[in-house]
């Protein structure tokens, strides 16, 4: 597999700021490492002790340090602290420790970090644009970005924050640095944006400490019009740039998605990036099974974002690889492979006439109530063990946010009547996985395939162990980002986000041996590399389809035909992209960058 981690060529910086400013910015920051003559020459020698440390001695002190705090939060708020200081050394750090480290920085650690956001804010990142405040928007946006090449920015209004609810500010910080860390995107390219629309959660409205607007959430109309405001200032001041959506609630999200998709290269994360790498964890789960994607019955447990997604993405999947056999299969169809079941039981047409399903899920409501046959739930309606028991199905996934639902009795009745129950509890943080890697494993005897949302330890077996593959958009979103911005579209189409999720799923260790107990998924320690093709298979697809932007017109012969080379080329300018957390040299100039 190419890596991107070889190109480590320190570059040149003109540098303008001086002394402490220099020092100040965690772009430019090298701490210890800075070398004589750039201490001489940026007026830093009395500002520093004597000895000049290199980069591997730097990262053995942060790593000496992080480990003297014990709990994960404490960890995952010296990592916060060291990124608002230095980014090469953050990320340097991130790169030699990059499986331990994910959970501390990212889910599950950063689901309390985003919940204490308030009592554990130090020193601001990114831009936060605040509904009052709408009327300066422009003017606070430009004040970051004006003269900034952007290649990606990520957004949040903080409404359906992981599996733990409304959080006002704080979401985007973390996802922006994932795409550094592992689709080696530079970070002075990516701006993390909060949109503070209030928030209804009313711990945080009765905290004195809360740092965000202290109102309910603006709704309706109100809501759309700043959020396109936000939307058409990116169109029009970084019109090349990924706009990515995180965590908003679910109809926002949807709604969201489909309003700018045709304008703007958007990505929502909750939607397409998690449909995708779910896609990549059920083709390699197939593989072993030796069934086809129609062939499946799925259960989507929790049909909101996530879910929704999910479905859409795995229907769209089925259709695609029924016209690649060529017997296709109609949307209707393919849409009857699917059983969504929410708050209130199935999604059937007994709960639409009363009124009870949600915008978006209309596709796929059923029509079987199975009267009198059924145990109803507490809601009244067809509960998750009884759509079990009668559909039979070869796929069970969890989105729903709630601990502990898929019980024993489901996993056990769902293992009777298929060899191979393909289980994956997607739910975030850990602690609220729908069921526990270990007793889902326990309880099919041993035959499930399992994914999870947050990272699970390997199980022990008598044969050795069982990898669970953490199936969390992570795993892909980067990918996603680095191809569509390689590709420089005017849309990041669902033909791409096909196309990086075959990528993905052919790099999972099971899907090439078909051996269970190999993970459905690749390594979250492999995941740079990974991301890298991901990046690579997203642009390929935007040239061969014809949605590539500015810069691809050359590899055009004619109108369609791309010339000898193209891939090649695809990769190279992949690897030129590649931003790695090595110190550059930097030269006084005060016209320099700042
Ligand atoms: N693994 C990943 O990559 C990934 C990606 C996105 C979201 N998630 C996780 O998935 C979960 C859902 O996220 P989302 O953004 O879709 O949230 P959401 O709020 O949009 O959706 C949750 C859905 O679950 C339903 N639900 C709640 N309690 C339920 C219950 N007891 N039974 C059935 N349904 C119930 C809700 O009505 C809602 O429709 C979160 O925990 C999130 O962290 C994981
Ligand atoms: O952020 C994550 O860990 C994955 C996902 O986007 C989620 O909302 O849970
Ligand atoms: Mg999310």
């Amino acid at each position: 597999m190419s890596s991107n981690s070889k190109d480590t060529k320190p570059r040149v910086y003109k540098v303008a700021l001086r002394g402490e400013a220099l020092m100040d910015h965690p772009r430019w920051n090298k701490g210890m490492g800075f070398t004589a003559k750039e201490r001489e020459d940026f007026g830093l020698t009395g500002r520093l002790p004597h000895m000049i440390n290199t980069i591997d001695d730097q990262c053995q002190r942060a790593f000496d340090q992080l480990s003297m705090h014990e709990s994960d939060l404490r960890k995952n708020d010296f990592m916060q602290s060291m990124r608002s200081q230095n980014w090469v050394l953050y990320y340097a750090l991130m790169h030699r420790h990059l499986k331990e480290l994910m959970p501390i920085i990212y889910t599950p650690t950063e689901a309390d970090a985003i919940a204490q956001y308030s009592h554990l804010f130090r020193r601001s990142e990114g831009l936060y644009l605040s509904f009052p405040d709408q009327e300066n928007m422009e003017i606070d946006f430009l004040e970051q970005v004006a003269g900034r090449d952007i290649d990606l920015i990520v957004c949040s209004d903080g409404e359906a924050i992981l599996g733990i609810g409304d959080q006002g500010v704080g979401i985007s910080t973390a996802k922006a640095s994932v795409y550094t860390i592992i689709g080696a995107i530079d970070p002075s390219k990516t701006l993390p944006v909060a949109l503070d629309v209030g928030t209804n959660n009313e711990d945080l409205l009765k905290d004195p400490l809360y740092v965000g607007w202290r109102e309910k959430r603006v709704r309706g109309e109100a809501y759309d019009k700043f959020i396109d405001r936000f939307v058409q200032l990116v169109r029009k001041h970084k019109p090349h740039s990924l706009l990515h959506f995180e965590d908003f609630g679910v109809t926002n999200a949807q709604t969201i998605l489909e309003r700018y998709r045709d304008q703007h290269a958007v990505f929502n994360d909750d939607v397409q990036g998690t449909g995708a790498v779910t896609l990549a964890a059920l083709s390699a789960a197939i593989g072993v099974t030796k069934s086809k994607l129609a062939d499946q019955r799925i259960i989507i447990f929790g049909a909101g974002s996530a879910g929704l997604g999910i479905a859409h993405q795995l229907r769209d999947a089925i259709i695609a690889e029924s016209v690649d056999a060529g017997e296709e299969i109609s949307r209707e169809d393919a849409n009857k492979r699917f059983w969504l079941v929410d708050r209130f039981g199935l999604v059937n047409d007994a709960l639409q006439n009363a009124g009870k399903v949600r915008v978006g899920t209309e596709e796929f409501v059923r029509a079987e109530n199975w009267v009198g046959e059924v145990h109803t739930n507490e809601h009244g309606s067809v509960s998750l063990l009884d759509v079990v028991k009668h559909v039979h199905p070869t796929v069970l996934i969890g989105t729903s946010t709630s601990p502990g639902t898929f019980t024993e009795e489901v996993v056990r009745t769902m293992s009777e009547h298929v060899e191979r129950p393909i289980i994956f509890p997607l739910s975030n943080p850990s602690r609220l996985v729908e069921v526990q890697p270990q007793k889902a494993f326990e309880w099919s005897s041993g035959k499930a395939l399992l994914a999870t949302g947050s990272p699970f330890a390997d199980i022990k077996t008598e044969k050795g162990k069982y990898v669970i593959a953490e199936c969390n958009n992570a795993l892909i979103y980067p990918g996603m980002g680095l191809g569509a911005i390689l590709s420089a579209g005017k849309s990041l189409t669902d033909r791409m986000i096909i196309a990086g999720a075959q990528r993905l799923a052919q790099l999972a260790p099971c899907f090439n041996t078909h051996d269970p107990s190999d993970a459905l998924l690749p390594d979250f320690g492999d995941s740079p590399a990974v991301n890298f093709e991901v990046g690579v298979a997203v642009c390929e697809r935007a040239l061969e389809d014809g949605v590539a932007g500015n810069g691809w017109e050359e590899w055009y012969e004619g109108d369609k035909t791309l010339k000898k080379g193209w891939k090649e080329e695809v990769r190279k300018r992949a690897q030129e992209r590649a931003w790695m957390p090595v110190y550059g040299e930097y030269i006084y100039d005060e016209n320099g960058e700042k």
